[in-house]
């Protein structure tokens, strides 16, 4: 969503998830990549979710697929994908693609140590915890075998995710500030870096300064 200038994760399509995950494979062959099921690709049925996550790996070159949500419907589609032969990441906390009967990027914290527990037992290899409170995220880390996965959720996961465009700080307009979460830490500037190097390319091209003769090193041959 950050990528296509979305507000929230709602739009994303499974075709153009298959095209960014393909677009991240060419980039990182080593890697164990993980494709993330969007919006309306896995929640209808088992079946459904089957299909998904198989088009993710066979379209879209990925090793593991996630997918949001710790009901029993949900646990079911992950048992059932796992059974596939397809590895799955769970995801517990806030997710973000059920803000409409959330009510919005809410925290939770109450059934997510039952929710991840469920997961694991259905196959997950790992589990998302997004937006839980520390003191949650250690015990639901403590009670598992398989690895957490932090998200705003303390440091006491086995593991962290950050959404690699806030914590480069590539964002600058206002609009983009509003949806970084208040759990980001910007490490760096990059957006700052950008603008100034843009800035200063329209600068040099209105003053005519850019192309420069060494830019511009194409000769007449005749
Ligand atoms: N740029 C970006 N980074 C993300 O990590 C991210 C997105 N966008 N969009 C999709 C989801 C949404 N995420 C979010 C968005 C906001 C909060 C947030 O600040 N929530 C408030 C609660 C607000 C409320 O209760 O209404 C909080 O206190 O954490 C958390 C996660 C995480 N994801
Ligand atoms: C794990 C995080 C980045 C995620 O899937 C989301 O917030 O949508």
């Amino acid at each position: 969503m950050v990528a296509n200038g979305h507000g929230n994760t709602l739009p994303i399509s499974l075709d153009l998830m298959l095209e960014h995950c393909r677009a991240v494979v060419r980039a990182a062959p080593r890697p164990l990549i993980v494709g993330d099921l969007p919006f309306g690709s896995y929640e209808s049925s088992a079946a459904q979710a089957v299909e998904s996550a198989v088009r993710l790996v066979k379209e879209g070159g990925v090793d593991a697929v996630k997918m949001e949500g710790g009901a029993p419907s949900r646990v079911s589609a992950a048992r059932a994908i796992v059974e596939a032969g397809i590895a799955v990441t769970g995801h517990v906390g806030l997710t973000p693609q059920a803000i409409s009967v959330l009510g919005g990027f809410r925290v939770q914290g109450k059934t997510v140590v039952e929710a991840a527990l469920a997961l694991q037992e259905a196959g997950c290899f790992a589990v998302v915890l997004e937006c839980v409170p520390s003191p949650v995220a250690a015990a639901a880390t403590q009670a598992l075998q398989i690895p957490t996965i932090g998200i705003g959720a303390g440091s006491l996961c086995s593991g962290q995710v950050l959404v690699y465009h806030d914590l480069l700080g590539m964002f600058q307009s206002p609009d983009h500030s509003k949806v970084a979460p208040k759990f980001c830490k910007q490490f760096g500037n990059v957006g700052a870096v950008i603008t100034k190097a843009l800035t200063e390319y329209r600068e040099e091209v209105e003053a005519r300064s850019f192309p420069d003769a060494i830019c511009t090193p194409y000769k007449m041959s005749c």
